[in-house]
């Protein structure tokens, strides 16, 4: 069996749309012609050297990320204006943003992720279900500086592959598991930067207390970041507690008129 036919159904739809727009894609702009554009990207921004001036300084490291919606939640905020919102977590104190570029499912596009990176100074991860390595040549064409592999879409292979091939490329990559098994999987690379998303993708039911059990399995000095389902001052300091101080924050930021002044209230 493979990594895909044991993932939730909601995952394997985003999956199985993916490979299509990704077969399409690969048609429309073969892989020879997107390495040519690799040339004309911006340099990469330093994400996880971003978090890490954050947490040197004994501040929280605050990835903020814009999304128009998301499968559990539906739409979160309409209209939506990615450059706007960017700008508004930039003097909200963001460290780093997480763009959303999935769009049967998120509504999000590859031209908001350019939009919000060319409207400020933040290092930018494109938020996406990353299957194949064109899609990591692709991120890196489109100027993000980190991508996000979700291990519970990958086999081991894969995900060694393009963790490999954004290194290679110059950007980050933030390495996402949900269980035990995936976080036993994900330490085989060795992940430079860790996600624990809070939100089992089978049920959509979110818990924070995922971080809590899973982050006391990770050696010490791993890179840890808290997703999803943080709301209140009350999670973050719950989270705090268990010596976690990177997260990455969505939903609660998007319902705030003024985004980044939530994440100031927050944070
Ligand atoms: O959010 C969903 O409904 C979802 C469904 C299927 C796959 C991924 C999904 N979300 C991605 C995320 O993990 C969140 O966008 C991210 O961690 C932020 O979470 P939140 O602060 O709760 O918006």
């Amino acid at each position: 069996m493979s990594a895909l036919d044991s993932a939730p159904d909601i995952l394997k739809r985003i999956v199985e749309r993916k490979a299509e727009r990704l077969e399409a894609a690969r048609r429309a702009r073969p892989e020879a012609a997107l390495r040519e554009a690799l040339a004309e990207a911006d340099a990469p921004r330093g994400f996880v050297a971003a978090i890490d001036a954050r947490l040197a300084a004994g501040r929280p490291a605050v990835i903020a990320e814009a999304k128009k919606a998301s499968p559990s939640k539906g739409v979160l905020r309409d209209p939506y204006n990615p450059a706007a919102v960017a700008r508004s977590y930039e003097a909200g104190g963001a460290s780093c943003l997480s763009v959303l570029t999935e769009a049967d499912f998120f509504a999000g596009a590859d031209a908001h992720l350019q939009a919000a990176r060319a409207a400020c100074t933040l290092p930018v991860i494109r938020k996406d279900f990353v299957i194949d390595p064109y899609q990591v040549i692709e991120s890196r064409a489109l100027g993000a500086d980190c991508v996000l592999l979700i291990v519970a879409i990958l086999d081991d292979a894969r995900l060694k592959a393009l963790h490999d091939l954004a290194t290679e490329l110059g950007m980050d990559v933030l390495v996402e598991v949900h269980d035990h098994d995936e976080l036993a999987r994900a330490l085989a690379i060795s992940p430079p930067l860790l996600g624990i998303n809070n939100r089992d993708l089978r049920s959509f039911e979110t818990d924070i207390a995922t971080t809590t059990r899973l982050a006391a399995e990770v050696p010490n000095g791993t890179r840890l970041v808290c997703e999803s389902g943080i709301h209140t001052r009350a999670d973050v300091a719950q989270i705090q507690a268990d010596g976690v101080n990177a997260f990455l924050v969505g939903e609660a930021f998007m319902r705030a008129e003024a985004p980044g002044e939530k994440l100031a209230e927050l944070f």
